[in-house]
């Protein structure tokens, strides 16, 4: 164990959280095992897992809330055994569930938070019009906190973390129990965050929801990290296979006889009036599937790429574990 993180990768980032096995037991379960995970500062990552994998955890130990079992961790470079204050300072932690106060406005609860940041004076009031502001707030300043719409609510747990205007956000689960609307509203803000230079944690059991918001994506499954890459990778990974989605006038049985005698097609499942056709891997170039069905005086309704689901690609990243 040691004060300050390792000396970082001169290519990468400045290193803004850093664990190396890091373990939590509760008995003999493991709550997270051997988990590796490395940040630069602006790296946004995508925690995913589902109910009870163990990114709470995870979130909780690098916020000094939850000693580890064994393995380390750094934010901001601090060591979570030797200079939590410092990461506290650092931090700014949004649980998957808090709690707001009977009878205080919006703008009171921020303030008796910034009053425990010790920010003071005029600089609290602006501290707090502009974190208000950040989350798009300003309309429910004087209601009561307790008022607000669960969306709302998650974006005033937002501003309050926001405060003392830390490095590091870890959020845990902020989109969860939000209406589509609201869903879209704080992936929004997320990527203001992301714009303002945060490094930022944010933890979903669902994949795409966070996808287009970040830059690195960790699987988790039963406390173990599945798979922690670059969502780059993970698209690419998952676009190994491209898959081409046909419609034809005519019969469809026959029309995916003729797909399946092609050597670049690897299968053809029917897909309600489609036919999905999955290339060999490696195959990118869909055009001999036209010209064998126009060949074979196929009139081609449809001849598109198949979207790539993350849902699905999540399942299966996650397959056997789950089951
Ligand atoms: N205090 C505790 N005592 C015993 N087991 C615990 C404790 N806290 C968590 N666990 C177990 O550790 C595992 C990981 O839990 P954790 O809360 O980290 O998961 P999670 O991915 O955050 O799930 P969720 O999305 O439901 O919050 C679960 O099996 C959980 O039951």
């Amino acid at each position: 164990m040691s004060d300050s993180a390792p000396s970082p990768d001169p290519s990468a980032g400045e290193p803004m959280i850093e664990t190396r096995g890091l373990t939590k037991k509760y008995g003999e379960l493991f709550a997270i095992r051997e988990i590796n995970i490395n940040l630069c500062r602006g790296d946004v990552f995508g925690f995913i897992g589902p109910n009870g994998a163990g990114k709470t955890t995870t979130m909780r130990i690098l916020a000094t809330l939850l000693t580890p079992t064994w393995g380390e961790a750094y934010v901001g470079g601090h060591s979570i055994y030797t200079k939590p204050k410092e990461i506290r300072r650092t931090i700014g932690y949004m649980p998957d569930f808090f709690g707001v106060y009977d009878d205080m406005k919006v703008i009171e609860y921020l303030e008796f938070f910034a009053a425990a940041y010790r920010i003071d004076g005029d600089a609290r009031r602006k501290k707090c019009d502009e974190v208000l502001g950040l989350v798009d707030l300003e309309f429910k300043r004087e209601a009561l906190a307790t008022s607000l719409s669960r969306g709302m609510t998650q974006r005033l747990g937002l501003a309050r973390v926001l405060l003392h205007d830390p490095e590091v956000l870890l959020l845990d689960e902020p989109a969860s129990g939000l209406d589509p609307r609201a869903r879209i509203e704080m992936r929004n803000l997320l990527k203001r965050l992301r714009g303002l230079g945060k490094t930022i944690m944010v933890s979903s059991h669902i994949l795409p929801e966070l996808a287009d918001i970040c830059n690195k994506v960790g699987i988790i499954e039963r406390g173990e990290l599945v798979y922690n890459d670059t969502v780059e990778s993970l698209l690419s990974l998952l676009r190994k296979q491209l898959v081409i989605r046909v419609r034809v006038a005519e019969s469809q049985d026959q029309a995916a006889e003729s797909l399946r005698m092609l050597p670049v097609v690897d299968k053809v499942e029917t897909v309600g009036d489609e036919l999905h056709a999955t290339l060999q891997e490696g195959s990118r170039d869909p055009s001999d599937l036209s010209a064998k069905l126009v060949g074979e005086g196929y009139r081609v309704q449809l001849l598109a790429e198949k979207e790539i689901d993350l849902e699905t690609a999540f399942m299966t990243l996650t397959k056997g574990i789950t089951a």
